[in-house]
């Protein structure tokens, strides 16, 4: 089997670079529906460009790789130990490569184990079947999608819903609360997959199995089928839209699987995927693991015209402004800004996520923030022989895990301007307003497209933090975000979270 790290290798820099078949026909769909020069219609529009860019350089649709998870069926006889060996030596090549971040962190130490290796990463389940051929398939799941992942207990109280009880209406109430609370958090339009009944963890696992079900098969349970339309159909009524901006498409898909459970329990977990859903198999020769056949690719491959972005900026000029900002940003500049501008970045902006909010809050900055521009943002970053880093993918990270601290940090360092995605809470709303500050929302997933507007790495600071985690230092040109929290107490986020529980509780009445 010679051959079958070498097919390993292909299939995890096809996952992550090129998307399937069946979800970029849902993509071009939810496209469709959405009106010309409205903010869901250009963020849809740098979603397919990005889409085009990732295949065109064969380089991460997204910066975040996710967490690999392996499905391989065996015949009887292979050799896994062999298998998961050569798995190993295949993603520790494509991470050297740049084709997938090092996410692989400790969990008590912090320390990013650099090649994607460790305790429990990646994810490889064997089965074997009594079939001639392997059929290995891979899913790359990002950790902002798997926050959104939630699991019911029924009998439950559902906001904007009410009483769930165990039978089909109430898994029907748990679904479609599933896509109101993932906002636009998740990197929405998403897919979900359903999975009813189980334990706790078997639940999940069927959840998480339902995303590898084909995007447009039909389900063979009648009622389930019956099911999964009716929730593709009401989330999409809505209106949380692309990136949670409000818009006609919410969900692109809705996969649902039902297993036994005990008699006490009744579990209904859902596992939600962003718009970049990455998964695709391959099935090999046992004899050589060479790739006999690729998944998910029939029918139709859907491509993108490339220039979408600027025509629907165009289309939309008339109702958006276009405010151009570089930084050292004073706050008369921050206080001129409303929610729905569209900023355009120029100049310096630094990353920042997770670990560096947490050191701010006890420590110096390494450089001086005041009046600039922190990114939430872990890209994928190469080193090449002259020691230059070389930005590979850097779409923004999901916000609200900064919410205990943003608001201390901005006015801490005088930060002018965060940039990320899904939005932030009431406090950092609040610290906006006190101090002139504003939330800038970038495209979530990306990554290509905005790793393109970098056009410098100019330094970086506590890489001790790993590389998503570390304060880069970024000369950016056209860098655009849209303003959707101001200094003048406005969310968009708020609203449609508001708006969208009111839709939801449209559908309190029984169906099933
Ligand atoms: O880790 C990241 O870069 C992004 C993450 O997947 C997220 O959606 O927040
Ligand atoms: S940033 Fe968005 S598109 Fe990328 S993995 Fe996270 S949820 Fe998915």
């Amino acid at each position: 089997m010679s051959d079958f790290q070498k097919s390993m290798y292909e299939l995890i820099v096809e996952t992550s670079t090129n998307l399937p078949h069946d979800v970029r026909r849902q993509i071009e769909r939810a496209k469709q529906k959405e009106n010309a020069g409205t903010t869901a219609a250009l963020s849809l529009a740098t979603i397919t460009k990005n889409i085009g860019m990732a295949d065109e350089h064969v380089l991460p649709i997204c910066q975040d790789t996710g967490m690999l998870t392996f499905e391989i069926k065996v015949p009887v006889g292979a050799n896994q130990i062999k298998m998961k060996r050569d798995i190993h030596e295949a993603v520790k090549q494509a991470t050297k490569d740049g084709k997938l971040r090092p996410n692989s962190v400790d969990s008590l130490t912090g320390e990013n184990s650099g090649d994607n290796i460790g305790e429990g990463t990646p994810i490889i389940h064997f089965e074997q079947w009594e079939k001639d051929e392997i059929d290995a398939r891979l899913i790359m799941k990002g950790g902002g999608c798997e926050n959104k992942n939630i699991q019911y207990s029924l009998p439950a109280e559902i906001e904007g819903l009410g009483r769930a009880g165990r039978d089909l209406d109430g898994i029907r109430k748990c679904i479609l609360h599933s896509v109101y609370q993932a906002q636009g958090q998740g990197c929405s339009a998403g897919f979900i997959g359903v999975g009813i009944g189980g334990d706790r963890i078997s639940s999940y696992a069927l959840a998480k199995e339902q995303l590898f079900r084909e995007t447009d098969d039909v389900n063979p349970n009648e009622k389930l089928a019956d099911l999964e339309a009716y929730i593709l159909d009401k989330a999409n009524t809505l209106g949380i839209g692309t990136m949670g901006f409000g818009g006609e498409a919410t969900l692109l898909g809705c996969k649902i699987g039902a297993g036994n459970r005990l008699p006490a329990s009744f579990f209904v977990s859902v596992a939600y995927n962003c718009w970049a859903f990455r998964r695709l198999g391959v099935k090999l020769d046992p004899k050589t693991g060479a790739i006999s056949e690729w998944l998910y690719k029939n029918g139709e491959k859907v491509t993108f015209p490339e220039d979408e972005v600027a025509a629907t900026a165009e289309e939309g000029a008339n109702e958006t402004r276009e405010v151009v900002l570089e930084a050292p940003i004073t706050e008369e500049q921050i206080r001129e800004l409303r929610v729905g501008d569209v900023a355009v970045i120029n100049g310096m902006m630094h990353t920042g996520r997770d670990a560096i909010h947490h050191h701010l809050m006890e420590n110096e900055a390494p450089i001086d923030l005041n009046g600039q521009v922190i990114y939430h943002c872990g890209p994928v970053m190469l080193k090449d022989s002259d020691g230059q880093w070389h930005v590979k993918a850097a779409g923004p990270t999901t916000s609200i895990r900064e919410e205990p601290y943003q608001g201390d940090i901005m006015k801490k360092f005088g930060i002018r301007a965060v940039i990320g995605k899904g939005g932030m809470g009431p406090k950092t709303l609040k610290a906006l307003e006190e101090h002139g500050g504003v939330y800038l929302n970038a495209i979530g997933g990306a990554a290509q497209y905005y790793a393109d507007c970098i056009k410098g790495v100019e330094g970086v600071d506590l890489m001790e933090f790993g590389i998503p985690e570390a304060m880069w230092h970024l000369r950016v040109e056209g860098f655009r975000a849209i303003v959707t929290m101001d200094s003048h107490g406005n969310s968009l986020h708020k609203d449609v979270q508001l708006s969208s529980l009111e839709r939801l509780a449209k559908h309190k009445e029984k169906v099933y």
